[in-house]
């Protein structure tokens, strides 16, 4: 009996050590975006102990020396400077998501807290919305969505996107994906990119590099925005862009809402200088009721939607997990993001 007693202490304890007991904890800005999140979240759970914002707001002293990692997304709470000095133990903000404009990197790797990102796997996703937008805009699928009335030959027609010219403004891992897409439609690519991809890559996609971003403007039918927003991409679309292209052109965003200047977007829509916009970034998310954009029968906005499926979610996650763990555990982080 002794023995037996002796034995499942020792199951009992070595779970527990591995366990729930010795799991460091994560505080987590939200769970449950669209459900995608709070379906995926076991992910994090088999490694973390995990506190949601707003219960640890609640009552920060409970938990805050404890939280060694957090949890982030774009659009969603981000790590308020306010926040910090209440967790004194945080070593690392493991981002949900390529795109780390929110978050302070200097200030924060100063204060000891690492930032890591989840490149390659939102790839994919990301691109399949941008080909998504840029099909719905180019053939009114969202505007004739309606079973009930036919469209007569000569109404609400669209253009065509087959042989047509895609400009692409960052060629990073999503801007490639998307080349690809286009090849697949016979497009013809063109890009503008920081640095000049590989001649291999430019044949691989039959992509032309444009070193002038006026000449990818110019030529272009569809422009799509696939770069990170920095201090010199803020703003990069303003009004002399817009006028460079094509009145029938379609100006594609997936990248941030601050890569474009709104209020020459709206008016560039207005007079007609482009044709239609198709977004699924905006500044802010959402956008106000009453904001004109969404006035406007030429543009289609999505709710930063690119990464959203239950696959790229949980390749995130998982992302997110071994990045904060690499980190707790004073380890290299697979990802991380160094200050420029
Ligand atoms: O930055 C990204 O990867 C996406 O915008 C996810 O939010």
């Amino acid at each position: 009996m002794l023995g037996f007693l002796v034995k499942h202490f020792q199951i009992l304890s070595s779970t527990l050590t591995r366990g729930l007991l010795s799991k460091p904890w994560a505080l987590i800005s939200e769970v449950g975006r669209n459900g995608l999140i709070k379906g995926s979240i076991d992910i994090v759970e088999q490694h973390f102990q995990i506190v949601c914002l707003k219960d640890f707001l609640q009552n920060p002293q409970l938990h805050g020396p404890k939280i060694q990692a957090m949890f982030q997304w774009y659009a969603l709470p981000a790590a308020e400077p306010s926040l910090l000095h209440l967790l004194p133990s945080l070593k690392v903000i493991a981002n949900g998501g390529v795109g780390i404009d929110h978050l302070d990197v200097p200030y924060l790797n100063s204060l000891g807290v690492k930032v890591a990102n989840t490149p390659g796997v939102v790839s994919d996703a990301t691109a399949d919305i941008a080909l998504g937008l840029l099909l719905a805009s180019a053939r009114n699928i969202v505007e004739t969505f309606d079973p009930k009335t036919t469209c007569l030959p000569g109404q609400l027609m669209g253009v065509e996107v087959t042989g047509s010219t895609m400009g692409i403004i960052g060629m990073g891992n999503i801007g490639y994906k998307i080349a690809q897409r286009g090849k697949g439609f016979d497009m013809k690519i063109l890009y503008h990119n920081r640095r000049r991809r590989s001649v291999e890559d430019e044949q691989a996609v039959g992509a032309r590099y444009c070193e002038c971003l006026d000449d990818l403007l110019k030529e272009s039918d569809f422009v799509v925005l696939a770069f990170n927003l920095t201090p010199e991409t803020t703003g990069l679309i303003s009004h002399r862009e817009l006028s460079l292209m094509r009145p029938t052109a379609t100006l594609v965003n997936i990248s941030r809402g601050l890569a474009v200047d709104q209020d020459a977007l709206v008016e560039a829509l207005q007079s007609g200088t482009i044709r239609t916009a198709a977004l699924d970034v905006t500044e802010p998310e959402p956008l106000p009721r009453d904001h004109p954009l969404l006035s406007l029968l030429n543009v289609l906005i999505t709710t930063h939607i690119g990464t959203n499926t239950y696959t790229t979610t949980r390749k995130i996650l998982q992302m997110m997990v071994d990045n904060a763990l690499a980190a707790v555990a004073g380890q290299a982080i697979p990802n991380e993001v160094k200050a420029e």
